[in-house]
């Protein structure tokens, strides 16, 4: 019998995985919920053609070099930026994500904060939980309107599509939108989207959805002097990466209601949540679970399955990103 590939899987992954990957790998996994250190992922990776990561593990050139047998990383993410893409490319190692199966349950999140953003349902949960709930009054909680408003997306790819598709169809919703290329006129006219420069997009927008990827292009790209080209009463959503908002200049302009409120599912330093955000009324906070239905998941778990396999037994991977290193030798 040949020898089989060894394999890390670096985080807890569902049953079905582990009997896929074991069909064809000689698999090495961690115990429970563990994150290991830089150190351990790098003692663990030694001897190893595969990894199947997920967002919360970090692959760098200097960590390739300590493991040249390395041939292909899996994550279960559709999002890469914890991984060194071109230190991948230039060591001719695939790098396989999961794009596609969480775009509509992701955008339904995506849109359910912007929901509970402009309505301030969590401040009413939790001023009703408190006991502070005393009687009804003309603008106790009033919030913004979502239908019929302008809903803008900075990141008009698959999730930003699906968020233009909810609002358009189902809400009345006016699309706006910036990406650095354009889509085709038959693409916007399908979402009754109109294509604006970015600070337009800020201007003119009543809800903004961040959808874009983090790089460096993208670092801090919602900072102060784009907040302050944002109405008073606009609400401003992130469910892309942390990085992409400056914190500090956010939470100072919810707190001087320089814009509404803000919806947050991720953070620069998750998990830790920087503690401005943490006390301000006007800010609805969750812990990156914009794909985290179970349906979901397991489809992500298994296509970052079908790829190891793919890649490792000589056959194409549905979804590479580096293919132009494929066929690997
Ligand atoms: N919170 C969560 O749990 C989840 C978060 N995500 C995040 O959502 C992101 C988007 O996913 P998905 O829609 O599948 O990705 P896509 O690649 O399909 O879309 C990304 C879009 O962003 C645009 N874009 C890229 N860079 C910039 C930039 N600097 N300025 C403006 N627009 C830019 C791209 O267009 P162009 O290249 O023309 O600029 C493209 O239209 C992921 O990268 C991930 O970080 C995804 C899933 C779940
Ligand atoms: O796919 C992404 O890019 C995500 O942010 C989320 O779906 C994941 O929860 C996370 O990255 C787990 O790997």
């Amino acid at each position: 019998m040949t020898k089989r590939p060894k394999v890390l899987v670096a985080r807890r992954v569902p049953a079905a995985v582990i009997d896929k990957l074991s069909r064809h790998f000689e698999l090495d996994t961690v115990p429970g919920d563990t994150v290991l250190t830089p150190d351990e992922l790098r003692a663990r990776l030694q001897g190893k053609a595969g990894a199947y990561i997920t967002g919360t593990v970090r692959i760098t050139g200097e960590l390739l070099d300590a493991c040249p047998e390395l041939r292909v990383i899996s994550t279960m993410s559709v999002g890469y930026n914890h991984i060194d893409l071109p230190a991948c490319t230039a060591r001719r190692v695939l790098v396989t994500n999961t794009p596609d199966v969480l775009t509509e349950t992701t955008a339904d999140f995506g849109f359910a904060l912007l929901m509970a953003t402009a309505r301030r349902m969590s401040e009413g949960e939790r001023l009703l939980r408190d006991g502070r709930w005393e009687s009804w009054s003309w603008d106790f909680l009033a919030g913004a309107d979502v239908h019929g408003t302008t809903l803008g997306i900075l990141g008009m790819g698959r999730i930003g599509q699906a968020i233009a598709r909810r609002g358009h169809f189902g809400f009345g919703m006016k699309v706006i939108y910036h990406n650095r290329s354009r889509l085709p006129a038959e693409t916007e006219s399908q979402l009754g989207a109109r294509y604006l420069s970015k600070d337009e997009l800020l201007r003119e927008a009543d809800h903004l959805i961040l959808v874009l990827p983090y790089s460096a292009a993208s670092h801090h790209c919602i900072g102060a002097a784009e907040i302050a080209l944002m109405k008073p009463t606009a609400t401003l959503v992130n469910i892309a990466r942390g990085g992409i908002v400056d914190e500090d200049a956010l939470a100072a302009a919810l707190r001087e209601h320089r814009i509404a409120a803000a919806g947050l599912d991720v953070f620069e330093g998750e998990p830790r949540v920087n503690p401005a955000l943490l006390t301000l009324p006007n800010v609805v906070l969750t812990p990156h679970i914009a794909s985290a239905t179970m349906p979901t998941r397991l489809a992500m778990a298994d296509l970052a399955a079908d790829n190891l396999v793919a890649a490792l037994t000589g056959a194409t991977p549905p979804t590479p990103l580096n293919p132009e290193i494929l066929p690997l030798q």
